[in-house]
Order: structure tokens, then C-alpha cells, then sequence
């Protein structure tokens, strides 16, 4: 028997949510990064891993906008954003989190949230405004990442883990699409990595957010990543799924008297 053709169905497919063509970043003379070539899906999970000096922040402020490429172009939801601002990338939906801690040691875990709320609704960064109409966005938050019951510590009173927890916070209010967190498990006691890795873990799978993680912590990633990349002397080594990176002899050679 003769099945019917499937339907023909005009498929548009929608362009990635990241795209790095040819990127590089030069900078007195040292070539940083060189012709990185990288597609990101929507909702996908893209872990960068690499020796010291790799290049793998360099790309996350290249990506963010806090360095200029030198040369190809980024495209964020197939729009041309090389040259944009980073506030203008912010408004389309990237987040980044940083190596080192941005917070401030007097303020509470809510009023950290707070003031990230009123500039992520176009406000100031006026301590004494209302905090009113930023209530609910706030409990939300602070409830999303488990710190509901830290809201009145002071920043400088938590632990290393809850810090890292507050920065995710902080980042979270603008509900980005395309979060970049880099090393977001730098500086955090082993007992503190489970949770903060359900955490992120529950940003991307529950609530669907795509993904981009420097981190040195292969065991975190293996339970995380989609693929890996690879970054070696500014150079995109390698970009797969994690079991096939591992077992790349070229990336093992790159590691060479490092663990992998
Ligand atoms: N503003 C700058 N001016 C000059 N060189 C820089 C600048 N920023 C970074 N570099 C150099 O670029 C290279 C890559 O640094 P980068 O911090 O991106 O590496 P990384 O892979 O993130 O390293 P790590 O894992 O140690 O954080 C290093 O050699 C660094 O010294």
C-alpha cells in the first residue's frame, strides 16, 4: 500500500538566538580572539570550557558588548548587533553575570533586587524610591532562587554560594532570554555547588532560558551542557556534545597536563 506524501509544510525556521561570525578581538597588538564561529539554538544549554588565558571571557565581553570585535559580526536573533551598546543588547535580552562579585557588602539581598528591578523597568538607581510596585517582582525572584529567607541579610553576610545566588537574582528581574554567566561556581564551597547547579540548571529546563556557562568544573557541566566549546589561545578548538569533546585527542592535547 502506497502511503500519502507527507504535507508539504513551508518551514520557516528562525534564526539562532546567538551567532558569531568570524569574530575576533585584537587589542594593543595581541590577537585575543581569533575567527570564532559559533551558532547558539534557542533554549539551548553551551558551556565554554578552555586552559587560563583561553579567551572565554574575552568572548562573553565581546558578546556583551564591553569590548568592540575587531572583526566578523554578532548577530542576536539574526540582527546585525556588532556595533551596538551594551544596554542595547541588555534590552534585547542577553544577561551576563561576572567572574567577580558586583554586589555591595551594605546593601540587603532585597534591596539588591529591588534596585536591579527599577533599572530593569527604565528607573534609577535611587535607593529611596517606592519600593511599592517592585514588591512582587522582588518576592518572585528571591523565591525563584531560594533566598526568600535571606532577604534582610546584608550582602556581606552571605556565604559564597549565596552571593552567586544573588547576582543570578539580580540578573533574573530583567527575565533575559540569553543568560552568559561566567565561572558561576568560582569561589563557592563544594557542599554550595549541588544547589547553585539545580539552580541554573532550573533556569534553563523549567523556565527555558538559553544558555552560554564558562565554568572549570567538568562535573558541574557534564549534568548541564548540550554541547561544549572548546577555547584555546583565542582559537574555537572544538564545538560538540560533551562526550564527543572529551574524547577529542586534539582538545586532550590542548589540556595536555591539565584534567579535563
Ligand atoms: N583588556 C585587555 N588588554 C590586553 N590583554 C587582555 C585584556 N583582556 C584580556 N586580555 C588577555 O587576553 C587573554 C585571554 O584572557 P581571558 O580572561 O579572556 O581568558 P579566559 O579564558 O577567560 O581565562 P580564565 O580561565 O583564566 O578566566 C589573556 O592572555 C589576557 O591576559
Amino acid at each position: 500500500m502506497r502511503t500519502a506524501p507527507a504535507p508539504r509544510e513551508t518551514v520557516v525556521s528562525a534564526p539562532p538566538v546567538l551567532a558569531l561570525e568570524g569574530v575576533g578581538w585584537t587589542v594593543g597588538g595581541a590577537r585575543i580572539l581569533d575567527d570564532v564561529s559559533l551558532e547558539v539554538r534557542e533554549g539551548e544549554f553551551l558551556a565554554f570550557i578552555g586552559p587560563n588565558g583561553a579567551g572565554k571571557t574575552s568572548l562573553f565581553n565581546l558578546v556583551s558588548g564591553l569590548v568592540p570585535a575587531t572583526s566578523g559580526r554578532v548577530l542576536l536573533d539574526g540582527e546585525d548587533l556588532t556595533r551596538a551598546a551594551p544596554h542595547a543588547r541588555a534590552r534585547r535580552g542577553l544577561g551576563r553575570t561576572f567572574q567577580t562579585s558586583s554586589l555591595w557588602p551594605a546593601m540587603t539581598v532585597a534591596e539588591h533586587v529591588r534596585l536591579a528591578a527599577q533599572a530593569a523597568a527604565g528607573g534609577s538607581y535611587r535607593v529611596w524610591r517606592r519600593a511599592a510596585p517592585y514588591r512582587e517582582k522582588v518576592a518572585d525572584v528571591l523565591e525563584r532562587t531560594g533566598l526568600a529567607h535571606r532577604a534582610e541579610a546584608l550582602a556581606s553576610a552571605l556565604s559564597h554560594g549565596e552571593k552567586r545566588k544573588l547576582e543570578l537574582a539580580v540578573l533574573l528581574v530583567a527575565e533575559p532570554r540569553l543568560m552568559l554567566l561566567d565561572e558561576p561556581m568560582a569561589g563557592v564551597s563544594a557542599e554550595e555547588v549541588p544547589a547553585l547547579t539545580a539552580l541554573i540548571r532550573s533556569l534553563h529546563r523549567d523556565e527555558g532560558r538559553t544558555v552560554l556557562m564558562v565554568e572549570h568544573h567538568m562535573d558541574v557541566l557534564l549534568g548541564l551542557a548540550d554541547r561544549l566549546a572548546v577555547m584555546h589561545h583565542g582559537r574555537l578548538l572544538a564545538l560538540d556534545a560533551p562526550d564527543a569533546v572529551i574524547a577529542d585527542e586534539t582538545v586532550q592535547q590542548a589540556y595536555l597536563g591539565e584534567a579535563l
